[in-house]
Formats: C-alpha cells, structure tokens, sequence
C-alpha cells in the first residue's frame, strides 16, 4: 500500500502458531496477555445513564428535520467523536455482499489468506492489526487494502478467493465513498464552515479497508482483540458483520462498550478531521475485548482527508489550534505515534490564549 517508503508501519504476520492458539485458547501466550489492560478504566456495563448517539440518515435528508438531526450529528460528533447511523441509504444487497465475503475470506485455510500475508513495513495485507508500544499482539487477525482506485492501486493486490471478493469490496467501497460525501456536507452545514471546503478536503482522497476477525477467547479478560487507539484519518466507517458487541469508546477516562444496532453503521472522527474541525469535533480513543463463546467480524473504512496536501484546521472556526503539516510528514509522524504509544495530533496542538 503507497504510504512511502520510509514510513515505519509494525505488522505481525499471522503465524501457525498464531492460528493454534486462536484456535485453542486454554493456555494465553505471554505475547497476547494484558490482563492488566483489559481491566484498565471502567467499564460501564450495567450503568444506564449514557448512550451511545444514535443519528438517522432519513432524518438528515427530510426538509422537516434535517435541521435538528443535524444538530445532533453536530454534538455526537463533538461530545462522543463516535455515532451509530441509522437508515444509511447503503444497498442493502451490497451490504450483504460485503459480509459474506469478509466471512468467507477469514473461513478460508490460513495457507490461502497468507497468499497476502503483510511483509516488513507494510500496511496493507493479512495480519496482525499494529503493535504498539507493549509489542503485545491483538487477539484479532485484520486485512487491510487500500480500496481507492487511481492508478496507483489495483484490485490485484485485493483477495480473489472467495471469487466475488473484488466485485463486493468494489460496491461497498463505491456506496461508503458516496456516504461519507453525503455526511461530510451535513457535518460542514453543522460546523458553519463551506460546504466546499470540507467536501473539498475528502474528495477523491484515498480510501483504505480494514477488515478484522476476532476469534472466542477462553480468557476474554486476558487479551484484547484492537489495542486502544484514534483513528489517525478522516472519518471511519463500521460495518459489523455479526452484530457481536466488543467495542468500547473511551470517554471521561472510561470505557463505554457500543451496543451494535442491526443495520446501523457505527461512524467515528479520525484525528485529521479533528483538526480540519479545528479541535471542534474530537477524535475518541477506542478499542475492542474479545467474546468467551462469540467471534466477531467488522470491515471499517477508512476515509482520508487534507487540503491541498497539508493537514491544517478549515477557515472560518477561529484561531487556528493545531499547526499545519505537510499530509506525508502526518502520515509518517501517525505511524510513529502508533509504534511508540503516544498519539501524534497532540504534537500538532499549539498553545493559544
Ligand atoms: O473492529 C472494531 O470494532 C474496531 C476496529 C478499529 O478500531 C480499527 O480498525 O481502527
Ligand atoms: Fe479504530
């Protein structure tokens, strides 16, 4: 995947050994075990008195309420950095299409799906997700692809076992592009700012995939199954294949799990639209704990954002809060910050009065 070649990008490959553990999860190897981590911050299972925003496409777009159901976009975005979104307007049959192939691909032998398997400094392929600074490995095996297509990718690189893998991946992408168009002109209308100058910013950015695959685990209070992280682009966008919980959104210092709703799609901030947005939409930190009985399966999509080459807060939100950065120097700075455990936006906040 083009990210330059002196990025540095810590992927594991997913090993036999790998796979025999996932698959028997009696004894936790000590390279996946953070029982300390899983229990860091508390989570609040029983505790009624939040909720997850919800937001509804339908809503947006009808004359009659759009203009409240964009406020709400407004403060999800700003309060939590993380929504579920109803009535979405993705075909249902491209939705299907995705899931079933994003399941068929991980069913496959490990021998097939390592035909992709990552290679040193590589983002895309089968693997690991990242290992951050514990070089501990997520409970988890993750595909990942860049899906905009230009000259530069190519669906070669895409699985082509199960056989209608390129053509489902090919739709979804196409109809998450076109969302995330429809959301980010809702997102400017909220924000005050031009509708141009936010749209400007995502189109014909690239767009990159990440499936993941996370397997039971007899010791769910052990490992964990994405180790806590902001999303480093513009804004993701995630399909659960299974409608399987695991995901907890990190608030206040606690972590609050997501309680999927079946045909939602769950949308959060990365950090370059917090910047775009001047700080005024936030992105969360967030991670994923793995089921005793349960897998799950999810494919999130990445949707990337600058302006004109550099990633700089928008005109019209105030004093600029974060200095501006030439998009390849982010993008190398984000990895770094993911390899050593520190978040690399925060390096870009400038002191203002
Ligand atoms: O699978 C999930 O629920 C979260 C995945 C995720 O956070 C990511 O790919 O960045
Ligand atoms: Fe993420």
């Amino acid at each position: 995947m083009e990210i330059g070649d002196d990025v540095v990008v810590t992927r594991a490959g997913i090993t036999d050994a790998a796979e025999a553990t996932f698959a028997d999860s009696t004894e936790i190897p000590d390279r996946y075990a953070r029982p300390d981590e899983v229990g860091d911050g508390v989570v609040v299972g029983d505790d009624e008195s939040y909720e997850l925003p919800l937001v509804d496409m339908a809503r947006l777009l009808a004359s009659e309420s759009s203009e409240a159901e964009t406020a709400k976009l407004g403060s999800a975005c700003r309060d939590w950095g993380f929504f579920q979104l109803t009535n979405h307007g993705v075909d249902e049959s491209v939705v299907q299409g995705m899931k079933d192939n994003a399941m068929q691909f991980f069913r496959l032998a490990l021998e097939k799906k390592n035909a992709l398997a990552v290679h040193a400094g590589s983002l895309g392929g089968f693997g690991h997700h990242f290992t951050g600074a514990s070089r501990k490995l997520d409970w988890a095996e993750s595909l990942i692809l860049a899906t905009q297509q230009n000259e530069k990718t190519s669906m070669d690189f895409w699985p082509a076992d199960p056989p209608t893998f390129r053509d489902a991946l090919g739709k979804y992408s196409r109809e998450v592009s076109s969302l995330t168009r429809r959301l980010v002109g809702f997102m400017a209308s909220d924000l005050g700012v031009e509708p141009e100058e936010l749209d400007g910013a995502f189109r014909g950015k690239t767009q990159s995939v990440a499936m993941h695959h996370y397997p039971p685990c007899r010791h769910p209070d052990k490992v964990i199954g994405i180790t806590p992280h902001h999303d480093g682009l513009g804004l993701a966008l995630l399909l659960h294949v299974d409608d399987s919980p695991g995901l907890q959104v990190r608030r206040g210092g606690r972590w609050f799990p997501l309680d999927p709703l079946p045909g939602a799609l769950v949308v959060n901030v990365g950090d370059i639209l917090q910047v775009l947005t001047n700080g005024k939409y936030r992105s969360a930190e967030h991670r994923v704990l793995v089921d005793a009985e349960r897998g799950r399966a999810t494919v999130v999509m990445f949707q990337d954002a600058s302006v004109a080459g550099t990633v700089k807060p928008l005109p019209g939100l105030g004093e600029a809060r974060y200095r501006a950065i030439e998009y390849g120097e982010y993008v190398k700075g984000n990895f770094r910050g993911l390899a050593e455990g520190t978040r690399f936006v925060d390096s870009l906040e400038m002191d203002i009065a």
